[in-house]
């Protein structure tokens, strides 16, 4: 399957066939020197399958988890680009979940003012959303993704094979962005979460999931407004990942708990409550408003004394909400 992200000179193809690895070649030019960034949970076959193919691979293997995206990461990548002597015409392979993507990323964005970057992700997160848009980042003091730019991918090559090796949870989480993205556009999407058997039907989740974002990115590649929809969920979700210090819970997780307080509409609770059930989701942690609060603060979409809300008052469709910061405080209970 081929999907075109037309976003003019900055557009590009995503490739989604089970079992590409083995030729990726064939689709992206390997012909060059290739750092390909990777994590230590992902499995060397893989990054080997890969670095065979290149002309000139450079592999480097970061800790897995949120701890390696951070400018410490970015300014080692970044120096043994320039120690190996990469150039502009070379690029950056990230091969792994959202965190490599994002770190990867970064650096590429970087890097000479901008080197070829290759997404090929391993992860439901990654496949799902995280490797696709051009959102690339690292975090700050535990504020995620605060340090960042808007660069997009050369190619997202996605072998859906590579999820084999996913941990339970880890696949779990990845699935949370798809069903924000059916929440917020695509109520056929969600439906698929209440009635199928989800994992026989990843391959419709992601084809589905990746048509919202496609749709919502070229519309509006730099968050100026409609873009912001796809944030449903992450302005608490990210608090609460923050407070538990990027540690205890996984990024789709508190998008879960976070979205939990935007969805208008009882009815359309109790079936995305369900649907947590089916999955496995916890449903609520706890924690201390007040710090809650102040750590929310730090959304990107927060300005003044308010925060642009995304509200799902109806299935499949999304709605931008300008609150008062104190209003958020009261419903967080503080
Ligand atoms: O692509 C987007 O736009 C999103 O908001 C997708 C989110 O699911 C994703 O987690 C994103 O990286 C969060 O971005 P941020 O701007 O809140 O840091």
């Amino acid at each position: 399957m081929k999907l075109h992200v037309d976003l003019k000179e900055n557009g590009y193809d995503i490739l989604v066939e089970h079992g590409i690895l083995a030729h990726i070649q064939e689709v992206v030019d390997l012909k060059r020197k290739v750092m390909i960034i990777t994590d230590e949970n992902v499995p060397k076959a893989y990054t080997d399958t890969i670095a065979k193919q290149c002309k000139e691979a450079y592999i480097e293997v970061l800790p897995a988890g949120e701890a390696s995206k951070q400018l410490s990461t970015f300014q080692a990548l970044c120096e043994k680009l320039l120690n190996n002597h990469f150039s502009r015409k070379d690029c950056v392979l990230a091969l792994g979940g959202g965190v490599i993507g994002d770190v990867s990323g970064f650096v590429a964005s970087a890097y000479m003012r901008g080197i070829d970057f290759i997404q090929v992700p391993t992860t439901t997160l990654s496949q799902i959303d995280s490797s696709i848009g051009g959102k690339v980042a690292v975090n700050l003091n535990e504020v995620k993704n605060i340090i960042g730019a808007f660069y997009q991918p050369c190619k997202v090559i996605i072998d859906p094979d590579t999820l084999q090796s996913l941990p339970k949870r880890h696949y779990i989480n990845g699935l949370i962005e798809a069903l924000k993205a059916g929440l917020i556009y695509d109520a056929s999407l969600f439906e698929l979460f209440e009635s199928e058997d989800i994992q026989a039907v990843y391959d419709t989740i992601l084809y589905k999931a990746l048509c919202v974002k496609k749709a919502v990115v070229e519309k509006d590649e730099k968050e100026q407004n409609l873009r912001k929809i796809l944030n449903f969920g992450h302005t608490i979700g990210h608090a609460i990942e923050s407070y538990y210090h990027l540690e205890e819970y996984l990024h789709g997780e508190c998008v879960a708990m976070g979205m939990l307080y935007f969805i208008d509409d009882p009815s359309l609770k109790q079936r995305v409550l369900r649907v947590y059930e089916r999955l496995g989701i916890q449903k609520e942690t706890s924690f201390d408003p007040t710090s809650i609060y102040h750590l929310l603060c730090n959304d990107k979409k927060a300005s003044g004394n308010s925060v642009t809300c995304v509200h799902v008052k109806e299935l499949g469709k999304a709605e931008l909400i300008e609150t008062p910061l104190e209003l958020l405080k009261t419903k967080l209970g503080g």
